[in-house]
């Protein structure tokens, strides 16, 4: 038996158009398939806490429909004393975990491949705790700084409503880029990789990541792959803003490593303070801290695809 947790507001109200699209299909009715909605900002955490508790061992898979944020929130409710293959069906406006596994195919395709002959990939996720708080995991990304700063203004509902009049849900990121490039300042951090000494850096952002993409798309970290067991970090040094949105601009070509103020280095711990709070955001949603520890996750999990 499969477990499918949709999130019917993901990319905008996506999830449910998708689901509705699933339910027509044979595969939904010939396997025995519970599906679960979640119900609220954040539910997806509690649903999946409860349905791991109650789950016995004919389950198969849990598939989730819905964004990196479902995704983010399943990953960290699911008990993890009772692992089971996870599924992403992508649904969201962001999308960059599927990217980064390497998902090409249409969602009902997706669907009926994963229930008939999946491909097991089996993933070094990250851990990340903020200030001495609780320890979570993450599938992209945690990004300090700018970074932070463009997730915390396309989290703004005015601003998530003024993308979905104009129907440019897909470029949400680069959007909120343009406006946080207005106010964000650099900020000084140390940095601490591995056991080797700290250093002191003024940077734009900071980028601690499990596969290249970020911010629906933008290959950030070209070095970077799924399956490796390191971070790469991507690290902005302090630069202006024509020279910030130029380095935007040049992600899409792959060439921002090639700058000065650029460096990827790679690392299984990082440990990043500042002495001021300062915006980052983790798998997309932002929030504010001045202290982080993160580290590869020490067991594996397992994602199902059809590539
Ligand atoms: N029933 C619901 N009604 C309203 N919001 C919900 C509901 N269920 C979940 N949410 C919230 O929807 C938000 C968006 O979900 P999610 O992050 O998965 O999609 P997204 O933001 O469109 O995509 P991405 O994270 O890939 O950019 C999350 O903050 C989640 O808590």
């Amino acid at each position: 038996m499969y477990i499918l947790i949709v999130n019917p507001a993901a990319g905008n109200g996506r999830g449910l158009k998708l689901y509705q699209q699933l339910k027509k299909t044979s595969d939904y009715h010939s396997r025995d398939i519970q599906t679960f909605f979640t119900e609220a900002p954040a539910g997806a955490e509690a649903l999946a806490s409860d349905l791991s508790k109650s789950q016995g061992p004919s389950l198969k898979a849990c598939l989730v429909l819905g964004g990196d944020g479902t995704l983010h929130e399943v990953i960290n409710g699911w008990n993890p004393s009772r692992p089971v293959p996870i599924c992403f069906l992508p649904a969201g406006s962001g999308n960059d975990f599927a990217r980064g596994l390497g998902v090409k195919s249409r969602i009902p395709d997706l669907f009926k491949s994963v229930l008939r002959k999946p491909r097991e990939h089996h993933v070094y996720l990250g851990n990340y705790q903020v200030h001495n708080g609780q320890k979570r995991t993450f599938l992209n990304s945690v990004g300090i700084g700018f970074d932070g700063a463009v997730a915390s203004y396309a989290d703004r509902p005015a601003f998530r409503l003024w993308i979905r009049r104009l129907h440019l849900t897909k470029w949400i990121y680069p959007a909120a880029l343009v406006r946080a490039l207005q106010w964000f300042k650099a900020v000084e951090v140390e940095v601490k990789l591995d056991d080797q000494p700290p250093v002191i850096e003024k940077v734009m952002m900071m980028t601690i990541t499990n596969h290249p993409y970020f911010g629906g798309g933008m290959k950030i970290a070209p070095r970077a792959g799924i399956h490796h067991p390191r971070f790469s970090v991507i690290l902005v040094r302090a630069l202006s803003k024509r020279k910030l949105l130029a380095l935007f601009l040049s992600v899409f070509i792959g060439k921002h490593t090639a700058l000065r103020e650029v460096v990827e280095w790679e690392a299984d711990r990082v440990h990043v303070c500042t002495n001021q709070g300062t915006l980052f955001q983790v798998d997309g949603q932002p929030s504010r801290s001045d202290e982080w520890l993160i580290k590869k996750a020490s067991s594996k999990t397992t994602f199902l695809s059809n590539s």
